[in-house]
């Protein structure tokens, strides 16, 4: 193999996958679990979907103990919440900065692609094993391939909404796929997304085998709408949601939206998230039907450090704690019960 001087081979997906193969009873559970949330979304599972974790891993091993402890703490929940744990390991900056495990797994600048996606297969392997259905936001096209098959939720986030590449990469892909709005909060680009994942393309993109081909992809009628606030406020009230929906209507996308309580709708500050969370309550403990979901960033431990923080501690975007989290995730369910009881007169 000739080596040219500025680049690195990278192993193929298949490649990776079989050097860390999925457990078949895995590949059970994430189909279920694609299909579970794909009936929450669209309310024929009148659970509502609670996508929580950390920002991002940076450290693979507290993040297991925290999918250990969620698993367990939210069993009693689970009539009423789907919870999909935040496996997130590419970060999409807004100008510089790390760009999560799959970019630089050693934390050190050295960019070790090829070391990141191996230790990021391994850990959402170990995720997986926690029972819960694993959530990652798809950042770099290229590198889906290498990851997919282990996630059950995906997000294309507010940097890359307007993105065509991300658009036709969500059209393809085998789960259920959150589509953020943009920073500017102009919930048009994100409608208008979501109408191309639904829709059939024909694309360029990696094939397994890590050559370049044209793929046609069937299009993903599980595109949905995350609201998650923008540079210069929230957009998680009742008028917004409304005029959301009745956008996405008007493409025949799936009309019932998730809001991330994080990001603009917390204005970055994770002490907001129960707030947010307790009117989203509130509104579906009334029989607000709209609402399918809801996103928090939340850890062992809350707030964030830089590198290296103390365990269990965010290195990119302010967390809930792990005990906080359960607080509103129980009120949540709660209201969830109260809700459905509305619905059903
Ligand atoms: O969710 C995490 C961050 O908000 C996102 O990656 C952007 O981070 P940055 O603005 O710090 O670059
Ligand atoms: C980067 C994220 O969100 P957003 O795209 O909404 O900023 C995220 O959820 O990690």
């Amino acid at each position: 193999m000739t080596t040219i001087p500025g680049y690195e081979l990278l192993p193929s997906p298949a490649e990776l996958a079989d050097e860390h193969p999925v457990p078949a009873r895995l590949v059970d559970q994430i189909r279920e679990h694609r299909s579970e949330i794909t009936d929450v979304l669209n309310g024929s599972d009148g659970r509502v979907l609670a996508v929580v974790g950390p920002c991002s891993v940076h450290d693979p091993v507290a993040v297991i103990d925290y999918a250990e402890r969620l698993a367990k703490s939210a069993e009693p929940l689970k009539d009423h919440l789907l919870v999909v744990l935040r496996a997130y390991l590419e970060k999409p900056r807004t100008a510089v900065g790390w760009k999560g495990l799959l970019h630089d797994p050693w934390l050190d600048g050295s960019e070790d692609i090829a070391g990141g996606l191996r230790v990021g297969r391994r850990f959402l392997i170990m995720a997986a094993e926690s029972g819960l259905p694993l959530a990652g936001e798809f950042v770099e096209p290229m590198l889906a391939p290498y990851l997919s098959d282990l996630l059950s939720y995906g997000a294309i986030g507010a940097r890359t909404v307007a993105s065509q590449s991300h658009r036709e990469l969500a059209s393809q892909l085998p789960m259920p796929i959150g589509i953020k709005n943009g920073l500017d909060g102009d919930l048009s680009v994100a409608t208008a997304a979501i109408h191309c994942a639904r829709t059939a393309q024909r694309h360029p993109a990696v094939s397994e085998h890590g050559a370049l081909v044209v793929r046609s992809s069937p299009g993903n009628p599980t595109a949905h709408l995350i609201l998650r606030g923008t540079s210069a406020g929230t957009n998680y009230d009742p008028e917004t949601v409304d005029a959301a929906i009745e956008g996405l209507r008007a493409t025949k996308s799936l009309d019932r939206v998730v809001v991330d309580a994080s990001h603009g709708n917390s204005r970055k500050d994770h002490r907001r998230q129960p707030g947010v969370i307790a009117d989203i309550a509130g509104r579906i403990a009334c029989g607000e039907r709209g609402i399918a979901g809801v996103m928090m960033e939340s850890f062992l431990e809350e707030g964030r450090q830089d590198h290296p923080a103390p365990y269990g501690v965010s290195i990119t975007d302010a967390c809930l704690d792990l005990s906080s989290t359960m607080s509103v995730l129980e009120s949540l369910a709660d209201s969830v019960r109260m809700g459905r009881s509305v619905v059903l007169g």
